[in-house]
């Protein structure tokens, strides 16, 4: 167990030791870390005995809910009988290899191969190399621009933050790496003009032909994309988007990439994004629910073509000390299988995902500066605008998200502000209650934010 400090004590080693990420230091050292010293279920409690509605499950990642003690004990149980072995070298161990026969499962038919990573990141970087390496093998050594869309969340390392489309992360560190390219996000809202959603979903389906074509389609290894936009603000695309955009990469032989990490596992109803969109990806990289984050592990899911192909190419020179490693395999292991065995995410997809959608638009449509308000199973957001009528954003998009998120995180809800979207994605397990009570909370704080608003003279 952890020293028991007091909460100031924390926050002082905290500022003296801790870089965050994604964080500026001073600031945060200015007004202290919130201590995080417990969870169950839904809820997290602080260093001050704060009770916290989780709405965003961690980062998007604890599916199964915080507490679940069968991961905890599978946990001990494999550390205290195998906490390490590598699987370079022609060797194996029983905790990678179940894990990997289960993930074959519980994947639609064709995903026979998996490469496991530690993060999401790694997984996107691993799918990278794989991508191109791949046209190596087959030849087509030109093949090798990936293609993302702008405002995507790819990760942070070198090539997953180049493929993502946060300018804001570009410019530091001399990015985006040669080989990368970028389309606009299919945000309706902002871009469909008067077209209807459907229409707007093919016309942005069709900006991936035109970069395609502009940069030549034997030089394109691969169009790569999140099924449902999440740390881009949950920019959920028309259904026609998806379809079109599978049609374009199969009539210029571009590999097509699911990036799962948020929407795998359930998030959306089904056990997958590309399932819920109707479209089947050549490899999707995964991480967060695949362990509901109880320990770090991505995985990449390699499709049959891809698959053959790096098979037939003889050593791929890729891979992580902690590549499949035991503990982190034996807690997803356990985790998939309560996703699966308690009927998790065929009840988000039946009942719990229907009605947080239901309530969620009850809930938020009501106020006179929140528009787009939008979800699938249990991923969902809004967005704060200037004007309804003219479909108008504020101008310096962001500054009114942080304010409505703080109301928010004072009155002990996580959401997240992403720009000015205001998303959410609740553990899996959360129940109609649950719902209820935090979107209770929520409306509460909305009053607070349109008043706040008002008092600040930018409405
Ligand atoms: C689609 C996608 N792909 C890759 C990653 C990278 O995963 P790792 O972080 O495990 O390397 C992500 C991660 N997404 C992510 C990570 C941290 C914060 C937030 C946020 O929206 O606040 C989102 C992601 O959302």
């Amino acid at each position: 167990q952890n020293q028991q400090r007091t909460t100031e004590q924390w926050r002082q080693l905290d500022a003296a030791h801790h870089l965050h990420p994604f964080t500026d230091t001073q600031s945060l050292n200015q007004q202290g870390a919130r201590v995080m010293t417990r969870s169950e279920g839904i809820y997290l409690w602080d260093s001050e005995g704060n009770k916290i509605i989780d709405g965003m499950a961690g980062l998007w990642c604890v599916n199964i809910g915080y507490g679940r003690k069968e991961l905890s004990d599978v946990a001990k149980s494999q550390m205290d009988e195998l906490p390490f072995y590598n699987t370079f070298f022609k060797t194996t161990h029983p905790a990678v290899v179940e894990l990997s026969h289960l993930l074959a499962q519980v994947t639609p038919a064709g995903y026979e191969h998996v490469f496991y990573t530690n993060s999401g990141s790694e997984a996107v970087d691993t799918m990278i190399r794989m991508v191109r390496h791949y046209w190596d093998v087959q030849g087509k050594k030109d093949k090798k621009t990936l293609i993302g869309r702008w405002n995507g969340y790819h990760g942070s390392t070198i090539g997953g933050s180049s493929l993502g489309g946060m300018k804001y992360m570009h410019e530091q560190g001399d990015l985006p790496i040669p080989g990368m390219a970028h389309v606009e996000q299919p945000w309706w809202y902002k871009y469909g003009k008067d077209l209807s959603p459907d229409e707007f979903g093919v016309v942005a389906a069709r900006w991936v032909e035109e970069k395609i074509l502009e940069i030549g389609p034997e030089k394109v290894a691969a169009f790569v994309g999140e099924p449902i936009q999440g740390a881009g603000g949950v920019i959920i695309p028309p259904a026609t988007y998806w379809p079109e955009v599978e049609r374009i990469c199969r009539k210029y032989d571009v590999l097509l990439v699911a990036d799962e990490v948020i929407c795998g596992f359930g998030r959306t109803g089904e056990w997958f994004g590309f399932e819920h969109f109707g479209f089947r990806p050549d490899i999707f990289t995964t991480a967060k629910g695949l362990s509901s984050g109880y320990l770090p592990i991505g995985a990449v899911f390699v499709g049959e073509r891809v698959a053959q192909g790096l098979i037939a190419g003889g050593d791929f020179n890729h891979g992580f000390t902690y590549s499949g490693h035991p503990v982190a395999s034996a807690v997803a292991r356990v985790n998939i299988e309560l996703l699966r065995d308690e009927g998790i995410i065929d009840r988000v997809k039946n009942e719990t995902g229907p009605y947080m959608q239901k309530r969620w638009r009850e809930t938020f449509s009501q106020f006179e500066h929140v528009d787009d308000v939008r979800g699938v199973g249990l991923i969902q957001a809004f967005t704060l605008v200037k004007d309804k009528s003219k479909r108008e954003l504020f101008p310096e998009f962001g500054d009114v998200g942080l304010m409505c998120r703080d109301i928010f995180f004072s009155n002990n809800l996580i959401m997240r502000a992403c720009g000015d979207h205001i998303v959410s994605a609740p553990p899996l397990v959360i129940s109609k209650a649950e719902i209820d009570e935090m979107l209770g909370v929520a409306a509460r704080c909305m009053e607070t934010f349109e008043r706040k608003l008002k008092d600040s003279g930018l409405v």
